[in-house]
C-alpha cells in the first residue's frame, strides 16, 4: 500500500510523517524550494515531535493506492488534472473551504471528504512545525473509501472518525474560517481579538448570521455566532491561516470560505453582503501586495 500526499506543504508534511513514522509506505508531490529541499534533506518535524525523515519525493503526481490532497483550495483543479494522468483507488481530501470534493468528483470515482484541526506550520522549506494534534472526519462523497484512508491515519495513531454528514461538517468549518480568518486577516489580530473588540465583533456576528441563514435553508442548523466564538476563544492566541498568508503576501483561501457563502446565498435567495465584503476586501489586498 503506497500513500500520496498530493501537496507536501505544512499539512501534507505532517499528515505524510505521522503515516511514514508508522511504517507506512508514502511518496510525497511537492514543488519549488519545498521539492529541492525534500529531496535533498529530507524533512524536518518540530514542535509536538521532533524527528527528522529521508522522504521519496517528486515534483509530479505517481501511481499509488490512496492520495490525502493537501494543497490549498484554488489549487485543486489543477491538482487534480495533473493526477488524471497516474493511477490510484481513492482521493481524500483534508482542505479548507468549500468545493473541493466536488471538483475531485467530476475528476475521479472514489472521493472522500475530510475535516481536520491537526495544525502544521511551515517554519521555512523542508521544516514543518506540528503546532496541534487534533481530530479528523473523514466520510464518502463519491465511491467508498473513506474506510481505507481512516485505517491509513488510525495506523498511523492519529485521531479520526468516519462519519455520515461530511458534507454538514465541511461547512459548518467553513462558517467558522467565515467569521474568524477574514477578519484577523483585514484587522491583522489574534483570533481571541475579534471577540474581545466589540468593533470587530458586531461585524463577526453579521457574517455569522448570514452564514447561519444559509445552513439553515441547507437543512445544517448550527449555531454559528456561538460556535465562532467558541473557536476563537479556545484558539484566542493564534494567527488564523489566513492573516498568515496575507503577511507572508500569499493567496488565501477566502473565494473557497466566505465567497462559498456568497454563491450559495445567491442560489438560495439569501443576502450575503458581509460575506461579500470580506471577500472584495480581502482580495482587494492581495491583489493590491506587490
Ligand atoms: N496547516 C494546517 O494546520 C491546516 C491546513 N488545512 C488546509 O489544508 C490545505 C493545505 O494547507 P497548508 O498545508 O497550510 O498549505 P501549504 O501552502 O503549506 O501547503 C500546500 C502545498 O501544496 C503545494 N502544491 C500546490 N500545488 C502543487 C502541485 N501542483 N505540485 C506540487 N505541490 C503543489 C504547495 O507548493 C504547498 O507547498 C488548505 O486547504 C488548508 O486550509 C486544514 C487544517 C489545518
Ligand atoms: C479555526 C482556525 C480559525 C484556527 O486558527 C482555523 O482553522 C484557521 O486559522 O484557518
Amino acid at each position: 500500500m503506497t500513500v500520496m500526499v498530493f501537496g507536501a506543504g505544512a499539512l501534507g508534511s505532517l499528515i505524510g510523517a505521522l503515516i511514514l513514522k508508522s511504517g507506512q509506505d508514502v511518496v510525497f508531490i511537492a514543488r519549488g524550494e519545498q521539492y529541492r529541499v525534500l529531496k535533498e534533506r529530507g524533512l524536518k518535524i518540530s514542535g509536538l515531535m521532533d524527528e527528522e525523515f529521508e522522504v521519496e519525493v517528486y515534483d509530479r503526481p505517481v501511481d499509488a493506492d490512496l492520495v490525502f490532497l493537501t494543497v490549498k483550495a484554488y489549487d485543486t483543479e489543477k491538482a487534480a488534472e495533473l493526477l488524471r494522468d497516474v493511477s490510484f483507488d481513492g482521493i481524500c481530501s483534508l482542505q479548507n473551504g468549500v468545493g473541493n470534493e466536488d471538483i475531485l468528483s467530476g475528476y475521479f470515482s472514489a472521493v472522500v471528504g475530510g475535516v481536520t484541526t491537526y495544525g502544521a506550520n511551515l517554519k521555512e522549506p523542508g521544516h514543518v512545525v506540528y503546532a496541534g494534534e487534533g481530530m479528523t472526519f473523514l466520510g464518502d462523497w463519491k465511491g467508498n473509501a473513506a474506510h481505507n484512508f481512516a485505517d491509513v491515519m488510525e495506523k498511523a495513531g492519529m485521531n479520526v472518525e468516519v462519519v455520515g454528514d461530511i458534507g454538514k461538517r465541511i461547512w459548518e468549518k467553513a462558517a467558522i474560517n467565515a467569521v474568524i480568518n477574514p477578519l484577523t486577516a483585514i484587522c491583522r489580530v489574534r483570533n481571541g481579538k475579534i471577540v474581545e473588540i466589540p468593533q470587530i465583533w458586531t461585524i463577526a456576528k453579521k457574517i455569522a448570521g448570514e452564514c447561519e441563514a444559509i445552513l439553515g435553508r441547507m437543512g445544517f442548523h448550527v449555531d454559528v455566532e456561538n460556535v465562532a466564538r467558541d473557536v476563537a476563544l479556545r484558539t484566542s492566541e493564534n494567527r488564523s491561516s489566513m492573516l498568515q498568508d496575507v503577511e507572508k503576501g500569499k493567496r488565501t483561501e477566502v473565494e473557497f470560505i466566505n465567497g462559498a457563502f456568497v454563491r450559495k446565498g445567491r442560489e438560495l435567495g439569501i443576502d450575503a453582503i458581509y460575506n461579500e465584503m470580506m471577500v472584495n476586501l480581502v482580495r482587494g489586498m492581495e491583489l493590491g501586495m506587490d
